[in-house]
């Protein structure tokens, strides 16, 4: 698009212009100048119904004004603040650890076909799988790992997905979630699965439905008619198409856990407050939590003090009333955490793994270092000074796959675009940082692999031409509030995941790889993997 139509253009949607940007200097511009998203920014990936339009409208990724402020100072507190950050830690590498041991029923397991367990969404023919070996898709599996970092990050919980996910219906429950279902048969997993799980299925069912050719049939109205809001929002109630319902079945559900959890939290805390009253201490304060009852466990002997839902709940007492978080945006930011945390970072992985994957000698090099690590304890310090080289490996696949290749924005006065160029006050500006990401103006041989470009040894070769155009996070003061955490959760997994695992594409991978986009962009096929055991391949090598 870029080279055809220039580093700004216009595109119509019914009666709008819509104004992409991508080139790096005047994006930065207009990312500190337009912080507006636009106004009911919220229904721009659905049209929302039901009974969560509350809960929809305050959460920070798209509120603004003090219920933003009130929302982002608050993930800024659990989630970028440094020590916060740090007691985070254990958390992660403990899921990572367990990740990492539950991979090993994938070593040997029998290759899936693409689209196991789920019907055939039409995209996954002539795969090529030969049927042998052992394969899986990476993707699919990798959000059981980034959902049980939110659980236990965003509420101090177990939520049991990765050995929930583990064995052979994980994958394909996955994969049945990503490619339901042309019958109208919900993907929303069973009853009988934990919180977790049911978390992960929603938040999946969820960013299916906000892909374009997934999408409730109603989007587009929405999106070329503002004017006609009502009348699309009516229909959407009342006569929802598949999509639609699904879509808006999943959020209900993730916005009621949230809910559960929130009032779990209280209720743990007054029965703390009860057996201290009593003399029974606080040992067993997690209430009727401290097992699987209710389908989570709670992790360490009760909520832990320093998850996001404890920032939330503390940080109102005492707190000068205009700063206390309402129960709708305690429910509105935690909804948040998990739909923000999930799939970016499991998609940010499996591009990660695929691209290392496809490039031997990167691998070889990023192996190198992870064993230099050993079995060290992952400190805060050695994940930010100790592995430069895997994060430029991380890096430079968010830089050809970023997880959100757009941002939305809208003009709250005229915008000078320069060459006399104007973006008229309260037109749509879509601030493309793939695009940008892609510039050959800016990246040397953009479309290669070269985590070196993030490195001393590199960045004059092929390091960008202006500072400021890798945004994967985006920009300005709208910018990721989790990429701390992110890129912490992406470290300690490939640490010891290939500390212990050899990595190999499956010959089941469609290539070259299809992606579909949405407001996330992720791998249409999944991400197909071999695991080989690197002792038990080091000692076959070695027998003569
Ligand atoms: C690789 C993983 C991630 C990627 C690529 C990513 C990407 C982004 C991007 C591009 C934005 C800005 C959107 C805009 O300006 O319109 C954003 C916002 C946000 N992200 Fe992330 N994100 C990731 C992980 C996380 C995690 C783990 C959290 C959990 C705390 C999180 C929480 C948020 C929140 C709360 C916002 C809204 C910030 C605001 O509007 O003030 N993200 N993310």
């Amino acid at each position: 698009m870029m080279e055809k139509y220039g580093r700004v253009y216009k595109i119509w949607f019914g009666v709008n212009p819509w104004i992409v940007v991508s080139d790096p200097a005047l994006l930065r511009k207009l990312a500190y100048k337009c912080v507006g998203k636009p106004a009911s920014m919220s229904e721009y990936g659905h049209v929302l119904t039901g009974e969560n339009y509350e809960i929809e409208q305050a959460n920070a990724f798209v509120a603004s004004g003090e219920v933003w402020r009130r929302g982002r100072r608050v993930f800024e507190a659990s989630v970028i603040h440094p020590t916060s950050l740090a007691a985070h830690l254990p958390a992660i590498n403990r899921c990572a650890n367990r990740f990492v041991t539950r991979l090993a029923q994938r070593v040997a397991a029998p290759a899936a076909e693409p689209g196991a367990g789920g019907k055939d969404d039409g995209h996954s023919g002539g795969t090529g799988n030969d049927g042998g070996g052992a394969g899986f898709d990476f993707f699919a599996e990798v959000g059981s790992y980034t959902m049980a970092v939110v659980g236990e990050v965003a509420y101090g919980m177990d939520f049991g997905t990765i050995e929930e996910g583990g064995g052979a219906s994980g994958a394909g429950r996955a994969a049945a979630s990503n490619s339901a279902s042309a019958d109208g048969s919900s993907s929303s997993s069973s009853s009988s699965s934990s919180i977790g799980q049911q978390l992960q299925d929603a938040a999946m069912t969820s960013f299916r439905c906000l892909q374009v050719e997934n999408a409730t049939k109603y989007l587009p109205l929405r999106v070329m008619f503002p004017w006609a809001r009502p009348l699309v929002r009516w229909l959407a109630t009342h006569f929802p198409d598949r999509a639609q319902r699904e879509h808006m079945a999943a959020r209900t559900q993730i916005a009621n856990i949230s809910r559960l959890l929130m009032e779990r939290w209280a209720a743990s805390k007054k029965a703390a407050a009860a057996a201290a009253g009593t003399g029974g201490g606080a040992g067993n304060a997690a209430g009727a939590g401290g097992d699987r009852a209710g389908g989570f466990k709670e992790v360490g002997g009760g909520i832990s003090s320093s998850s996001f839902m404890a920032a939330m709940m503390e940080g109102r007492r005492g707190a000068p009333q205009e700063e206390r978080l309402s129960d709708v945006e305690v429910i509105a930011q935690s909804f948040l955490f998990v739909l923000a945390g999930f799939e970016t970072s499991a998609d940010t992985l499996a591009l990660t793994c695929y691209l290392l994957a496809t490039h031997p000698e990167a691998a070889a090099r990023l192996v190198a270092e992870v064993d230099a690590v050993g079995g060290r304890e992952l400190t805060a310090e050695l994940l930010a000074e100790g592995l430069p080289y895997t994060e430029a490996v991380i890096k430079e696949a968010m830089r050809l796959y970023p997880p959100v290749p757009y941002l939305l924005r809208q003009a709250r006065e005229d915008l000078d675009l320069g060459k006399g160029m104007v973006a008229p006050k309260h037109s749509y500006v879509v601030l493309y940082v793939h695009s940008m990401h892609l510039n050959p103006d800016v990246w040397p041989h953009p479309e290669r692999f070269l985590p070196q470009r993030f490195l001393p040894e590199g960045s004059a070769a092929f390091g960008p031409a202006d500072p400021g155009a890798w945004a994967p996070f985006g920009i300005g003061a709208r910018m990721c509030v989790g990429h701390k955490l992110a890129m912490m959760m992406a470290k300690t997994l490939l640490v010891r995941m290939y500390q212990r695992y050899r990595v190999a594409l499956h010959p089941s991978q469609p290539l070259p790889l299809r992606m579909k986009a949405g407001l996330s962009r992720v791998p249409l096929d999944g991400i197909w993997l071999t695991l080989t055991e690197r002792e038990a391949a080091a000692a076959a090598v070695a027998v003569p």
